[in-house]
This record gives structure tokens, sequence and C-alpha cells, in this order.
């Protein structure tokens, strides 16, 4: 459960008055994500998601995320912005962290996808990057290939804790990525983590994109094979399903063509985006406090999906 900052009843109240959103109703912490702290606010006024920002999310790159969020809404894509307060600010500061409370989207999240839903997913992927296309933000990716090495540095030997000889295949494996990673392919913003849990849905519609915090500027493609590596997989990494990744990619293709290029280079795009998840649950695995409550995601669901790329 992905709450690390506890807000009292006393808190929760005091930020709501800020907003033109009645009084509390009731909160509750939310069990799904990993990153930051969420919880569900009812008001007289409606629902909200409360976030509060925590380890991986600079406070400084909020102001890009939420022009990202209102660009996106403005284009008609289904995505939360997050509430102005009565004095214009849309971020607050709750519990000594930084916050937003944020639109509540219906829809749920899917845990295995059927190809109707892996095509709608792919397709408001391409709808996003068509959206995206003169988007003017920048931001660079904190977590992208040049940062794969020292991240797999910093989990070190503890590697071989995960399992023995992890640490000398993502060695392998970056030299691989270093001569392997393509060149030249077209650079945008992209979302950088749309796992299943990030696309609220209803039968086979997306009724939301959420948690645009990995969002920055990066290889275009790349944000497709992080999406083929977390939908066309059963959970654990073990079992490949060809007819949900093909229709993941149809639909990104029915709303954004790969190029020639884009297309010749999707093998070893998908072979970092599994490393790149590969390495950050390693060391999530490996440093998640105790007493936080939160479920750690199993790093070898990725090594798994990395293998089956690398086949
Ligand atoms: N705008 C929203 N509308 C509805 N539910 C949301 C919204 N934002 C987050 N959630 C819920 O909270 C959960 C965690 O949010 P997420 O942004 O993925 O957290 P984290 O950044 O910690 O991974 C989601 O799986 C979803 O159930
Ligand atoms: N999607 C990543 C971790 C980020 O978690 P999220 O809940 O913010 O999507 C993973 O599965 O490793």
């Amino acid at each position: 459960m992905a709450v690390y900052t506890h807000v009292s009843a006393e808190e929760m109240g005091a930020l709501l008055a800020r907003f033109d959103v009645g009084t509390l109703l009731s909160a509750k912490g939310i069990a799904e994500g990993v990153e930051n702290s969420n919880y569900l606010v009812e008001a007289t006024g409606g629902r909200f998601i409360l976030t509060l920002y925590e380890k991986r999310v600079d406070e400084a790159d909020l102001p890009f995320f939420l022009a990202l969020l209102d660009h996106l809404a403005e284009a008609g894509l289904p995505v939360p912005r997050a509430l102005p307060a009565r004095d214009g600010t849309q971020v607050q500061r709750v519990a000594g962290r930084p916050a937003c409370l944020i639109e509540f989207l219906s829809g749920v999240s899917v845990s295995h996808p059927t190809p109707a839903q892996a095509h709608a997913a792919g397709a408001a992927l391409g709808a996003m990057h068509t959206a995206l296309r003169h988007f003017q933000l920048e931001r660079p990716n904190a977590l992208g290939p040049v940062d794969w090495r020292a991240l797999a540095a910093r989990c070190g030997a503890d590697l071989d804790i995960i399992q023995p000889g992890l640490a000398a295949r993502v060695a392998a494996e970056l030299d691989w990525l270093a001569v392997h990673w393509p060149v030249g392919l077209p650079r945008a913003v992209i979302h950088a983590d749309l796992f299943p849990d990030n696309v609220l849905m209803l039968d086979d519609r997306v009724t939301g994109v959420i948690d645009f915090y990995f969002a920055c500027t990066e290889v275009r493609a790349w944000d497709l094979a992080v999406t083929h590596s977390a939908w066309a997989f059963s959970a654990d990494g073990a079992d490949y399903d060809p007819a949900i990744g093909e229709a993941l990619v149809a639909g990104y293709e029915s709303r954004f063509p790969l190029s020639a290029a884009e297309k010749a280079a999707f093998p070893a795009l998908c072979r970092g985006a599994a490393l790149r998840f590969l390495l950050t649950r390693a060391w999530d695995w490996l440093n998640t406090p105790a007493d936080a409550l939160v479920t750690r995601k199993d790093p070898l669901a990725f090594l798994r999906r990395l293998e089956f790329y690398a086949r």
C-alpha cells in the first residue's frame, strides 16, 4: 500500500478549506501505487485524489507535470488535472510534503488485458504522442539509458541477493545496450510508465491515463517499448502473449505510425525498457524501508521479459 506520509483529519480538512470543494466527508489511503502517497478524498463537492509527492518526484518538476496534464486535457485526452486552490496555486504543502488535489477519473486498471483493451491502450498512447508533438516544455529523463549503469552500480553486488548471477547479467546487458542502443530516433515528451495500473478502463474504453511523474523528453518509440514490456506479459514475466503485443502496437499505429527506423530499433528499445524496470525494482527491493506501507514489485519479472526480448 503506498502511503508513506500520514495525513491527519485536521490537515486534510485544512487543505480542503483552501479549495472550492466543500467540506471533508472521508479520506482513505489508496492501496495501489509505489511512488507517491495517494488518498481518495470524498468532500461535499465531489471525489478527489490527494497526492503527496515522495522520493522520486522532484518538487521543481511539478510545473512541468502540471503543464503537461493541462496540455493533454485541453487536447481532449482523459487525464486528471490538478485543481487550483482559491488563490490559484495548484501545488500545496501537506504534512511537510508538496501535494496536489487531483480530479478523480472513473475506471479500473485491468490485470489481464484482452486484445481489445490492449488495442485501446496503444491507441491512447498514440493519441498522446500526437497531442504532444507541439508541447514546448522539456524534462530530461532521470532514468534514461545514461543513468542505468549508475543505478546498477548503486545496487552493486547486492543484485546477487535478489538472484545469484544477476549483477553479471545486468553488466552484460548494459554492454550490449551501449553498442546497440539506437541513435537518431525522434525524441519527444513521453509518459514513460504506461503500465496497466496507470490506465483506467471501462470495458474496452480508456477512461483515464494517470501517473505522469516519470514523463520526460526521450526517444518517443521507447514509450511504446515500455508499454509493450508492461502489457504483453504475464505479471511474473514468464509468458509473452503475442495477441496482446500485436494489438497494442496496432492500436498505437492506428493513431501514430512508426517509422521504419523505429520498427527496426524496437527490439533494442524493449530490452532497454526491461532493464530500466528491472533496475528500479531491484533498487527498491533492496532499499524500501521495512515500515513503509508498500508492496515491493518483483525485479525478476522484468529479468524474464529481458530474456524474452534478448532471445
Ligand atoms: N486521478 C485519478 N482518478 C482515479 N484514481 C486515481 C487517480 N490517480 C490515482 N488514482 C488511483 O491511485 C492509484 C495510485 O496512483 P498512482 O498515480 O499510480 O500512484 P503512484 O504514483 O504512487 O504509483 C491508482 O492505481 C488509482 O487506483
Ligand atoms: N511501473 C513501475 C513502477 C512505478 O509504479 P507506478 O505504480 O507509479 O506505476 C514498475 O512496475 O516497476
